[in-house]
């Protein structure tokens, strides 16, 4: 039996990889200078897992944004509005299209699966893909010649490749595919030449829902791939769930294949029992959870493996983590706060690597050490279980429905009456930069450098600022900003009972942005207020309406490290109650529109279709469950960004919010044409403009993007917003934009009134 990992976190133990390329974007390091430390933090990343003792190490997972966008740029995929010249794509000119600049768009960012990362979709265009690099080649000598490490390149697999990318005709896969398959052929040709022995070619897309017929297409391009480069063992590497079509899958002409035994609800091992496995390859069983943070039960994956191995030989069997480890903090190590009998419950990245390392001796037999082991082990869990954090809770999965007393139109009436707004009403999403000294603020609250006193009175001090702000710009319904937040999601888990929280354990979330999830490990319960002070000191300010903004239910619990020992929605209803308490205290104190952000609900969608009902129908009851019970005149808003919101529209107006605003700009319209059938009647803004870029838009930009909208939509529903929080935006910046979007808002408010 071997050991192998998927990919590692790129983050750095202490973010030294953000701060490296945000120093660089600021003009503060050199792209020599970027190169060096990259350099550095990679081969440390690498050392570790060597002196971890993993056999099968992962290079080119390693990046400098985001690993698709790697893929793209070695492919040639470079969308004409950048510059580019042929050859390596230069550096700046891959920033660009991760992230924008000044004078381009970048490319459409969007979820990973069902995970919080955001990968770069590839835009596939009028290009005919080409080698334009070897970046795999690069890291495999790099390792090699650094640290005399025979790594295992990682990359992206043609098919999955193929429908993670936009900016093509479906019709045209099939030949696409054959193109892009040539030039995997000279990919693997070479790395095969250098003396590769194995790539992992992740197919994630094998775990969707996908027709049959696909895996004919699938079958072809490796067939291409066996045949040209026969010297090279592939490994085929899905996660996230159990493969489809195990029976065909199995039949590819590849040297192995990687399948996540822990996120598959059983169905891969049940697979493997009734279908066998190919006796000549290798199988890469996921075992230890790469998604969640708990330590594994040893006991239980022994069980596993052992039924594993009754149908594959030992000597075919990698021990692996789930997924890349890339969505786990790097190390418990640096937690000194954390409880002590949580935190040995917790493995993070390098204490994963670890498990892999004990679980591969304790498969070795029994022996004195591995009672030891396992009992130790077992200890951990039940000391969990003894704290009261846990209490038996009666299982409320058969829930009954809650609504609003009227429905929307009625609640409408009453609201236009209570709210005299002008047609296409302003407003944002919530958050306001988060500069530098509101950063540093906090961090000298936190270290104690500050009085609670001081502290407030700071965070009042910017709330002012940008209550003027917002008047000055000639905002409609304004927002407190969200100065007192470090995250949506950490802020109210740092607040209610039942969550821990970290001191480093960050999380890649896109590009140099990263969360720290907290962890929920007990029963979930309200406190006492959470924003109330803030929202209503914002409105003592203002006579505009100043909403109220919380994070919802379900996108808590999907940014969050959750609990395994109940179902996920028992944990999201109880979440669902505290915030229900928290929109009671912020109506009973005069607030009466409150966002309830859910932005992570399309994220948490099962990646297989037959899950899907299960899923939306417990999600839109949590969501109601925190929102229903608010008086008629109460405007519940809820936004969501980056993700498709095609496909579950009637899930989305069956939250029943009265507004809701979703991202569209960076994908350029798409949705528009779901609307055109009138799915949606309810208030609803349409991002104009992506705060994920630095770039200032045009009026007439947005004065486009608003006239599209409003061929589908009625003007009576529509409101103008930027797509989602300003968080990540300088001050000047943003004030520049938010005024051209009034402004444009105002044109388009004057060709419908007259
Ligand atoms: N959880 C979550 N997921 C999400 C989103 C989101 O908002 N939250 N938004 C979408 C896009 N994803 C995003 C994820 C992260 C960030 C983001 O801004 N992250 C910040 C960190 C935010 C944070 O927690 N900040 C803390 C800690 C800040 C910090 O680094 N402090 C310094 C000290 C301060 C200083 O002197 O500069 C330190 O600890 O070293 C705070 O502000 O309090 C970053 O990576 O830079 C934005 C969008 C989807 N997923
Ligand atoms: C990722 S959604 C963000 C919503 C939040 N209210 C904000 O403005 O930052
Ligand atoms: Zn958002």
């Amino acid at each position: 039996m071997n050991t192998s990992l998927l990919g590692y976190p790129r983050i750095g133990e202490k973010r030294e990889w953000k701060k490296a390329l945000e120093d660089h974007w600021a003009g503060n390091l050199s792209a020599e200078d970027l190169h060096a430390e990259m350099k550095k933090i990679r081969l440390n990343h690498l050392k570790k897992q060597q002196d971890a003792g993993i056999e099968y190490i992962p290079v080119g997972d390693f990046t400098y944004y985001d690993h698709i966008l790697d893929a793209a740029t070695m492919f040639g995929f470079i969308p004409e509005r950048f510059t580019y010249e042929g050859g390596k794509v230069p550096l700046d000119t891959y920033f660009a299209m991760a992230r924008g600049n000044k004078d381009v768009h970048a490319s459409e960012m969007t979820k990973w699966y069902n995970t919080n990362y955001h990968y770069i979709v590839p835009e596939i265009g009028n290009t005919t893909p080409s080698l334009k690099e070897n970046y795999l080649l690069e890291a495999y000598k790099e390792a090699r010649e650094e640290l005399g490490i025979e790594g295992k390149p990682v990359v992206i697999g043609p098919y999955s490749f193929l429908k993670l990318a936009k900016h093509y005709e479906s019709e045209a896969f099939p030949e696409l595919l054959e193109q892009l398959t040539n030039v995997y052929t000279q990919l693997f040709t070479e790395l095969a030449d250098a003396g590769v022995q194995w790539v992992q070619v992740d197919e994630p897309s094998l775990v969707t829902t996908i027709p049959e017929e696909d895996l004919t297409l699938v079958a072809k391009a490796y067939e291409t791939l066996q045949k040209e480069v026969p010297q090279l063992n592939l490994l085929l590497q899905t996660y996230f769930d159990a493969v489809s079509h195990y029976e065909k899958v199995i039949q590819l002409p590849v040297a192995g294949f990687g399948l996540d035994f822990v996120h598959d609800q059983g169905k891969n091992l049940h697979a493997l029992q009734t279908h066998g496995f190919p006796e000549d390859k290798v199988l890469a069983a996921g075992i230890i959870d790469g998604r969640n943070i708990w330590k594994a039960k040893l006991r239980d994956k022994r069980v596993l493996l052992q039924e594993i191995q009754i149908v594959v030989d030992e000597d075919n069997v990698w021990l692996q983590p789930s997924a890349s480890l890339l969505h786990t903090p790097v190390t418990v190590e640096n937690e000194p706060d954390l409880d002590e009998t949580l935190k040995r419950a917790l493995s993070f990245a390098d204490e994963k690597m670890e498990e892999l390392i004990t679980l591969h001796n304790l498969a070795a037999g029994e022996s004195e050490a591995n009672a030891k082991i396992l009992e130790d082990n077992e200890q951990i869990f039940a000391d969990l279980k003894t704290k009261g954090w846990r209490k038996e809770e009666p299982d409320n999965s058969a829930f009954q429905e809650v609504s609003r007393p009227l429905s929307y139109e009625e609640r409408r009436e009453k609201q236009l009456e209570k709210w005299p707004l002008p047609t296409l009403p302003t407003t944002t999403i919530g958050s306001f930069p988060q500069t530098r000294d509101v950063r540093r603020l906090r961090a000298r609250y936190k270290k104690g450098e500050l009085s609670q006193e001081e502290y407030q009175s700071a965070i009042q001090s910017h709330i002012r600022t940008w209550i003027e702000h917002q008047e000055d710009i000639g905002l409609d319904v304004l927002v407190h900003g969200e100065f007192e937040r470090n995250d949506m999601v950490e802020f109210f888990g740092e607040r209610l009972e039942g969550f821990a929280f970290t001191k480093h354990a960050w999380v890649q979330s896109y590009g140099s942005r990263g969360v720290k999830p907290p962890i929920i490990y007990g029963d979930v319960r309200f406190k006492e207020p959470m924003t109330v002070e803030e929202t209503v000191y914002a409105q003592s300010l203002t006579d505009k309406p100043v909403k109220g903004m919380l994070t919802g239910p379900v996108t808590i619990l999907n940014w969050s490290f959750e609990r395994d020992d109940l179902p996920k929605q028992q944990v999201a209803f109880q979440i669902a109650e505290a915030i229900k308490e928290e929109v009671s205290a912020l109506e009973e104190a005069g607030i009466e529109m409150i966002q309830i952000d859910e932005p992570a609900l399309r994220e948490g969608l099962p990646l297989k279709r037959e899950d899907w009902q299960t899923y939306l129908d417990w999600a839109v009851h949590a969501f109601r469950l925190s929102s229903s019970h608010v008086k008629n005149t109460t405007q519940i808003h809820t936004h969501m960004c980056y993700s498709e919101f095609q496909d579950i529209i009637t899930t989305i107006s069956a939250l029943d919010a009265d507004v809701i605003s979703i991202e569209t700009s960076r994908s350029q319209g798409d949705i528009l044409e779901t609307f055109e059938d009138n799915v949606y009647d309810k208030g609803i803004g349409l991002g104009v403009y992506d705060i994920h870029s630095p770039r200032v838009p045009s009026e007439d930009e947005m004065l486009h993007i608003l006239h599209r909208a409003l061929n589908v939509l009625p003007a009576d529903l529509f409101w103008v917003n930027p797509d989602c929080g300003l968080k990540t935006r300088g001050e000047e910046e943003t004030i520049a934009a938010l005024k051209k979007m009034v402004n444009a808002a105002q044109k388009a408010r004057a060709e419908i009134t007259g």
